[in-house]
């Protein structure tokens, strides 16, 4: 289902410095290459959409800037900090949230907070979490189990916990997944409002090309586990005789390498 958007796109922040530089990344499983190449950057104050079709590469990407897989080769720094050296360092500085990662539903949305608040090492953590709580709307919520809060609970949650460290490059992996169109444009606007704020950076991945329009500065196109385009998405549908995102994506999807070789 598409969530209709009603704004006129996102405030260009100029980005000042890079909070995220990727650079000739590729990740091999045996024979099949699921990243192959990559480089690209996320600016501060910047939302950078990493779009493409199932398979193209986008969650692997995401895991080895997490540190979660270890790259085949290629480079990724945070800030200036190079994650394959300094991985503590470059970690305290990131955080992210995504649906196929739920917080631990036996636990309340404050234990959770507390859990994942004690791991960063946060300071003044019950004022940090009293915080959060008010700013994701969570207040009432606070002694509620994780597991029986809807999808749109969840994802405040879920973000509530990514911002706990103050992140300079935050990962969202498709956030508004099976949000409804009302509860997807609140999270919309929380990511545009940290982005806003010029601290730090967002790498977000989603299927929905309207969204994407709205909320991102720029969009990184990959496929086959290369980047195919990238640019502002409201001006390079144009640029590839496209009348939408959404027709470019489906011309990503089906035919890449006349994408690739145009
Ligand atoms: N552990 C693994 N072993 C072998 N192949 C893998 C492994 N993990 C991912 N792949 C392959 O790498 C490719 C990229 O997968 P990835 O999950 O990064 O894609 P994606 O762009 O995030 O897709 P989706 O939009 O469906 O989430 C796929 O072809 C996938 O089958």
């Amino acid at each position: 289902m598409v969530t209709p958007v009603t704004t006129s796109g996102p405030t260009r922040v100029p980005p000042t410095s890079k909070v995220l530089s990727v650079s000739s990344l590729r990740k091999a499983y045996g024979g099949t290459v699921a990243v192959d190449g990559v480089s690209f950057d996320v600016g501060r104050g910047e939302i950078v959409g990493l779009l493409g079709p199932n398979g193209a590469g986008k969650t692997t990407t995401i895991n080895m800037v997490l540190g979660v897989l270890e790259p085949t080769s290629g480079s990724i720094h945070i800030e200036d900090v190079d994650l394959a050296r300094q991985r503590s360092a470059a970690l305290e500085r990131t955080n992210f949230a995504a649906v196929y990662s739920p917080l631990p539903g036996n636990l309340t949305v404050a234990q959770n907070l507390r859990v994942f608040g004690l791991i960063y090492g946060v300071k003044s953590l019950s004022a940090r979490i009293a915080e959060l709580l008010e700013e994701f709307d969570l207040v009432r919520f606070r002694d509620t189990r994780c597991g029986v809060l809807s999808s749109g609970e969840q994802t405040r949650v879920a973000l509530a916990k990514a911002m706990l460290n103050r992140p300079h490059l935050l990962l969202l992996d498709e956030p508004t997944a099976s949000l409804d169109p009302a509860t997807a444009r609140d999270i919309r606007e929380r990511i545009r409002d940290f982005a806003s704020r010029g601290t730090g950076g967002v790498l977000w991945t989603s299927h929905n090309m309207y969204e994407v329009e709205d909320v991102c500065h720029r969009v990184l196109f990959m496929s086959h586990g290369k980047v195919l385009l990238e640019g502002d998405p409201r001006t390079l549908p144009g640029e590839h005789g496209k009348a939408s995102l959404e027709e470019l994506f489906i011309a990503v999807a089906r035919e890449p390498l006349a994408l690739e070789r145009a």
